[in-house]
């Protein structure tokens, strides 16, 4: 792991070693996972959702098979093994070809197979291990009895990068830990991190009476409730292995563990939100669609990882207000995210071309360490050059279907929008959201028209696409900005309210907390 949770880097001559089995003189070295896992004949968990996902997230995905099993959407009505000599021939046939950046295990069913995984993972090391500790299916069937138990705890975990127990696995490591609340949930991912994983990522899909669906992350030291809506579905089939998997695609792609995370989570929400009505098979649990992003409607065919809820408090940023206080972007961005930024806007109007990728570069590492998304500021040709997540583009900017074609389907793209006609417009482009204003004057960007709180209204209520409001907001206004009725209006965009202030980290603070007073208020 390096510094940020990402992964271990290859040894300096792997490029000679993969460059000497090939004529051609540039090589493209295309990330890989390994799932060791068990076959699913329906195809919805196990092995199969392993190979879609990484498959959906542009990984190449190799797989070892310990055991197949019969089940469908029903349930699981037979089990068998393989041999753990037989799955310790497959491990070494593709360690020994491949270069995994990422091993990622699901169903170990039994003590000996575990220890074949281990005497492998000792002969070929790999950089990363993502464990998802598979006990019991989603229909309640044991698929690894507690006699794996002590082998995990003494020598598996210990090893491992990250582990993704759900509630009912992670008491079972936790010798039945009751975990029925988000503070048990955070005991139990402490608890589990002392057993030697450097993440513990506890999800609490299971947990009876909540309305929200909350996974806890800890790396040691912070903690992090990660909250999506829950979505009303039978076709669940496949969600734990479907998440583990696509932590391990993102970490092989480069990420950091926290935005590996993220992604993961939100890649099943949308996943299961695309799939919710769809029928497969006549059980209980179907499984869902998780090539969502591959449709052929414009509007859902966008693999996009963006979360609305992300623009609650979005932190645009201003190099001359930074040299005004005297601090560093860096230094800037870091304080705007510790003190709740939840997107951030990289808007730099001066700067030449390569001071803007420099310092675009530097904070895209901050925002990925932070699992905060950055957008560039009108600059497509910087976006692409730094590999940012998104563009911000204004009326007179590049057109949005343009920058769609030019970014791909997953990139966040947000449009300014002072009319119903544009935000029309925007959606029908393809953008993300909608950033609307100036809602108040603002002395931050010259001539521009205010629009007020019902110009914002107007344009929320023709908006299909979530919406920031934007122009003049601070602590003392941004309460009734978050009160006008619109339920997709997601937050604020702030320039001076963080940034021309003496101390970034208290004002984020204090906005985020009177954001969050506000939306409780509604
Ligand atoms: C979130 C958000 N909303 C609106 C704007 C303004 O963009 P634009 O109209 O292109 O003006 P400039 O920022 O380029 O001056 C924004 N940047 N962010
Ligand atoms: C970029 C932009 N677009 C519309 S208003 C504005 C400036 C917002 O800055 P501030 O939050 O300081 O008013
Ligand atoms: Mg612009």
């Amino acid at each position: 792991m390096n510094s940020l949770g990402g992964i271990r880097s290859w040894p300096a001559n792997w490029r000679s070693t993969t460059a000497s089995m090939t004529t051609t003189e540039s090589v493209r070295k295309v990330p890989q996972v390994l799932t060791v896992a068990g076959s699913d004949s329906g195809a919805g968990a196990g092995i199969q959702a392993d190979l879609k996902v990484c498959a959906a997230r542009g990984v190449y995905c190799a797989s070892v098979i310990t055991a197949v099993t019969a089940q469908n959407t029903r349930g699981v009505q037979s089990v068998h093994l393989l041999p753990p000599e037989f799955i310790s021939e497959q491990l070494k046939s593709v360690l020994s070809d491949f270069e995994f950046d990422v091993v990622k295990t699901g169903m170990l069913p039994s003590t000996e197979i575990v220890e074949v995984l281990l005497q492998n993972l000792s002969d070929f090391p790999v950089r990363a291990l993502v464990v998802d500790p598979v006990m019991v299916s989603t229909s309640g069937h044991v698929l690894a009895g507690s006699s794996i138990l002590s082998i995990f705890r003494e020598r598996l975990l210990p090893i491992a990068d990250i582990i993704t127990p759900n509630v009912k696995e992670a008491s079972a490591l936790l010798d039945g830990f009751r975990i029925e609340t988000v503070a048990e949930m955070r005991s139990a991912a402490k608890s589990l991190h002392e057993m030697g994983p450097r993440f513990v990522l506890v999800k609490g899909g299971d947990l009876p009476d909540s309305s929200d669906s909350v996974d806890v992350y800890f790396d040691g030291k912070e903690f992090h409730e990660l909250r999506s809506p829950r979505i009303a579905t039978r076709n669940t089939h496949g969600t734990g292995c479907t998440l583990a998997s696509c932590i391990a695609a993102e970490l092989a792609k480069g990420s950091s563990m926290l935005s590996a995370v993220k992604v993961a989570k939100r890649f099943v929400d949308n996943a299961l939100d695309y799939s919710k009505d769809i029928v497969i098979g006549s059980g209980m649990q179907g499984p869902f669609d998780h090539f969502f992003g591959l449709k052929k409607d414009p509007q859902s065919s966008r693999c996009s990882i963006f979360n609305p809820d992300d623009l609650f408090l979005y932190a645009v940023t201003d190099s001359r207000m930074n040299k005004k206080w005297n601090r560093s972007i860096v230094d800037a961005l870091k304080a705007a995210i510790e003190g709740g930024a939840t997107i951030i806007q990289l808007r730099e109007k001066e700067a030449e071309t390569r001071e803007f990728l420099e310092e675009a570069k530097a904070c895209i590492d901050i925002c990925r360490s932070h699992g905060v998304s950055l957008l560039i500021n009108d600059r497509i040709d910087i976006a692409l050059a730094c590999d940012a997540d998104g563009v911000h583009v204004g009326q007179s900017d590049m057109p949005v279907d343009l920058v769609r074609s030019l970014l791909g389907p997953d990139k966040i793209i947000g449009v300014s929008c002072k009319t119903p006609e544009q935000a029309h417009q925007a959606w029908k482009d393809g953008a993300d959201y909608i950033g609307s204003g100036g809602v108040f004057p603002t002395n931050t960007k010259a001539n521009n028209r205010t629009i007020g709180l019902d110009g914002l209204k107007e344009v929320c209520e023709a908006s299909k696409l979530p919406v920031v409001a934007i122009g003049g907001i601070g602590i003392s206004n941004a309460g009734s900005v978050m009160q006008i009725d619109a339920p997709n209006l997601k937050g604020v965009a702030v320039v001076s309210a963080l940034f021309d202030q003496d101390c970034v980290l208290t004002q984020a603070k204090k906005l985020h907390k009177t954001l969050k007073e506000s939306k409780r208020g509604i």
